[in-house]
């Protein structure tokens, strides 16, 4: 009788994921080495990972990417959201190749590493978004060790005993300082248009973790932009003489944000100033009108999700990346819902009715995405002039 064959040498793990339950993911990490802690989200775009790791709404989350394959065109100088990534790791499906883009200027694996994020290969991420879909986010630890050592108590006590998203106020780590901005649109060759002077409304932005889209389109649509702390103040954002003024998107829990941010939105609402805000800006908004906030059971992460716009019924397909939501039956009788997820009905847009005020759940500036949305910075921008 032929002698069986011995068993295949089993592959050392590199990398793994330590959820809260104590479970573990085996995986072959790349990236930087060690571990990070923060709540395991899944992101369903097929395109667009170098943008969405350098989504500042990312900081304390680690990206589970539905899409297999993952790092194949590389990165570059461009294609990004901030100057570094905020997400904490990312989990994929298959090992990242070698970069094929004629765009490509450092592969994917070097860039997580010369940035210290790290990632996670070889999972599968069906099973893991289905955990997800099932049981909710889990708080998780993706590690990476070369050698293949992992402390596994450790790993597991430090998943456990992570406070969570809930509560917590991450746009004070992310915000950048006072700045004017100038990038425009892009083309190809010739990078982001450099845009100053010019008799252009001017827009105050709160930076709250902005994503540079934002700016850019509403450079695009017209204004002259100047980016303010998220702490700017009352008196500080008016002392520039805004036309209107722009809440940026962010990390972390909207109500744990609100204790600085909802007093000056509060201020800029009794002078009635114009004013437009995308996800988190949109989520403070509600607050400042006295809506509530909630953690949502299922965030929604991807650049497909359908929204129903309600004046007139159109679906716009939209970018979307967001873990928290307004609690629709809230909003006060002043302020109307404008659109809705068609997904799970949840409130994707509010306006206020003796206000030139709007703002939506969404990422109209989609990077990555599709670009339905883009007439909401032109309807702002032009309802400044
Ligand atoms: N993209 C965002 O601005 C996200 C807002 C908020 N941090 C949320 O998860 O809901």
């Amino acid at each position: 009788m032929a002698e069986a064959s011995p068993p295949r040498a089993r592959q050392k793990a590199t990398g793994a994921l330590v959820l809260a339950s104590g479970e573990v993911v085996w995986g072959r990490g790349f990236g930087a080495a060690g571990h990070a802690v923060g709540e395991l989200c899944f992101h369903t775009a097929m395109t667009g990972y170098q943008e969405i790791m350098t989504d500042p709404s990312f900081a304390g989350q680690i990206i589970t990417f539905t899409f297999p394959h993952i790092g194949n065109v590389g990165t570059n100088a461009e294609d990004v959201e901030a100057s570094a990534p905020h997400a904490l790791g990312c989990v994929v499906r298959e090992d990242v190749t070698a970069p094929s883009n004629f765009r490509n200027v450092q592969p994917f694996d070097q860039w997580l590493r010369a940035n210290g994020r790290i990632g996670l290969a070889g999972v599968d991420t069906r099973a893991l978004t289905r955990r997800m879909r099932t049981l909710g986010a889990p708080n998780a630890v993706i590690a990476h060790d070369p050698d293949g050592n992992f402390d596994l108590d450790a790993l597991r006590a430090l998943a456990r005993d992570w406070a969570g998203l809930e509560g917590m106020d991450l746009a004070k780590d992310v915000t950048g300082a006072q700045r004017d901005w100038t990038g425009g649109p892009w083309r190809l060759g010739a990078g982001y248009e450099t845009v100053t002077g010019g008799d252009r409304p001017h827009v105050v932005a709160i930076d709250y973790g902005a994503k540079d889209n934002i700016f850019r389109n509403l450079v695009t649509a017209g204004a002259r932009v100047t980016v303010l702390p998220a702490n700017a103040g009352y008196d500080e954002i008016v002392a520039l003489k805004p036309a209107g003024v722009f809440l940026s998107n962010g990390p972390g829990d909207p109500a744990a944000t609100a204790d600085y941010a909802v007093p000056t939105i509060r201020k800029l609402l009794d002078a009635d100033m114009p004013i437009f805000g995308i996800c988190l800006g949109h989520q403070l908004l509600g607050l400042a009108a006295g809506a509530r906030t909630k953690k949502m059971r299922q965030g929604h992460r991807g650049a497909n999700h359908p929204v129903k716009r309600l004046e007139d019924g159109v679906v716009e397909i939209t970018s979307m990346n967001h873990g928290f939501t307004i609690e629709t039956e809230s909003l006060p009788a002043n302020v109307v819902e404008t659109h809705v997820s068609l997904f799970d009905g949840s409130n994707c847009g509010i306006a206020f009715t003796d206000k030139p005020v709007f703002a939506v759940q969404y990422h109209p500036e989609a990077s990555p995405g599709p670009q339905d949305s883009f007439y909401l910075f032109r309807r702002f921008v032009e309802g400044l002039a």
